[in-house]
C-alpha cells in the first residue's frame, strides 16, 4: 500500500512544510512508497477529497486543525465513497488543539511510526465528531474539535480581516494579530439572545446575555485554552459552555483568570452542559466558527449531533 499524504505547506506558518520535508527524507531512506498532495489554497484538500475515489487507503494529513477540518468535510461530503475512509494525522499547525487533546507526538517521524503500527494492527480509533445542520440552508458540515458562536468567532473574524495580519505572518508573528483582534472584538461583541436545546434531556437553556457559546468534542479551544476540562472525544456527548457577558471589564478579566486556572465552572456567568444532540439558536447576527474556520455573521439556527469517525493517531 502506498501512503497517501496531504500537506498544507502554510500550516503553522510553514512548520508543516518543514515537517513534511523531514518525513519525506525518512520515507525515501526506508524505501516506503507514498503519494503526496500539496494544498495550493484554502479548500484545496477538501475539494480534492470530496472528489476522491480511493475507498480504502487512509488519508495522512499534515497540517493544523483547519487542515484536519477540511479533510473531514471533504471525505464525509463525498457520496461516491462506499465506506468511511480513515484519517491519520500528523500535527503541524499553530494551535494544534486536536493534537494536544490526544497527546500526539510533535516529531513527524515518531508520529508516522505510530500511525504505521496502528494501520498494520488495524487499530483504528473511533472518535466523536460534530455534525452541524444549518436549518436555514439545509447545509451540513462537520467539526473535529469545536463549534463556537460569539466572542471567539468574532476575534478570529477580525484577525482574518486585519490588514496587518499578512505582514505579521511574514515575520512569523501571526499570533499577535489575534492579540490585537481581541481588543477590537471585546469592544464590538454585544451580548446576544440565544437558546440551547438539549434534545436528549428535553431541556432548554435561554439567555438574552450570551457572550460565548462553545460546543466541543474535546477540552481545548483557541490553541491550548482548556475551556471544557472534562470533555471526552469518545463518550458520544458534546460538552457545551455558555458564558454570559460579564457586567464589567474587571469581572471579565477575573473570569479569564479563572479560565486560565481551570476553575471557571464555579462562576455564575458560566454554564456547563452535556448532550449528544443540541439545537442552537442566536437571535441576532453573530459570527460563528467550526474548528477555527469562520462563518460570516448570521442569525444561527443549527442542529448539532455527534457521530463517530475512524482515525489512526
Ligand atoms: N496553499 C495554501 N495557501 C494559503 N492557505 C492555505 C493553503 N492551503 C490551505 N490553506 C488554508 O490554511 C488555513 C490554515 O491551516 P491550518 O488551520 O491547518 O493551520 P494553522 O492555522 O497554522 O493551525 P491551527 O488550525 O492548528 O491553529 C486553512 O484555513 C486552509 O484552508
Amino acid at each position: 500500500m502506498a501512503y497517501s499524504f496531504w500537506v498544507n505547506p502554510i500550516a503553522g506558518n510553514g512548520v508543516a512544510k518543514q515537517k513534511w520535508q523531514k518525513l519525506q527524507s525518512y520515507l525515501n531512506e526506508q524505501s516506503i512508497a507514498y503519494r503526496v498532495f500539496y494544498s495550493d489554497g484554502p479548500g484545496a484538500i477538501e475539494n480534492q477529497l470530496f472528489q476522491s475515489t480511493h475507498d480504502q487507503v487512509p488519508v495522512v494529513i499534515i497540517g493544523g486543525d483547519g487542515t484536519l477540518h477540511e479533510a473531514l468535510n471533504g471525505l464525509l461530503k463525498n457520496k461516491t465513497l462506499n465506506q468511511t475512509r480513515p484519517i491519520a494525522y500528523i500535527s503541524a499547525g499553530s494551535g494544534n488543539d486536536f493534537a494536544r487533546s490526544h497527546q500526539l507526538s510533535d516529531d513527524p517521524i515518531q508520529a508516522f511510526k505510530r500511525i504505521n503500527r496502528q494501520i498494520e494492527q488495524n487499530n483504528v480509533i473511533l472518535l466523536d465528531i460534530g455534525k452541524c445542520l444549518d436549518e436555514q440552508t439545509s447545509e451540513v458540515s462537520y467539526f473535529v474539535n469545536n463549534l463556537g458562536i460569539g466572542i471567539d468567532a468574532t476575534t478570529v473574524a477580525f484577525a482574518n480581516q486585519s490588514k496587518i495580519k499578512r505582514w505579521l505572518n511574514r515575520y512569523h508573528l501571526g499570533g499577535f494579530s489575534y492579540f490585537l483582534a481581541i481588543f477590537q472584538s471585546l469592544q464590538q461583541q454585544d451580548a446576544f439572545g440565544a437558546e440551547v436545546v438539549l434534545q436528549d434531556q428535553k431541556e432548554s437553556y435561554c439567555t438574552n446575555n450570551a457572550f460565548l457559546i462553545t460546543v466541543s468534542n474535546q477540552p481545548y479551544f483557541g490553541g491550548g485554552i482548556k475551556i471544557l476540562p472534562d470533555a471526552s472525544s469518545v463518550d458520544g456527548l458534546f460538552d457545551i459552555i455558555l458564558v454570559d457577558r460579564p457586567k464589567s471589564l474587571g469581572r471579565l478579566i477575573w473570569l479569564i483568570g479563572a479560565l486560565l486556572r481551570g476553575n471557571h465552572y464555579r462562576y455564575s456567568e458560566v454554564h456547563h452542559l452535556k448532550s449528544a444532540r443540541i439545537g442552537l439558536r442566536s437571535e441576532t447576527k453573530e459570527y460563528s466558527h467550526l474548528d477555527g474556520e469562520v462563518i460570516p455573521a448570521r442569525k444561527n439556527l443549527l442542529y448539532l449531533s455527534t457521530i463517530k469517525y475512524p482515525f489512526y493517531i
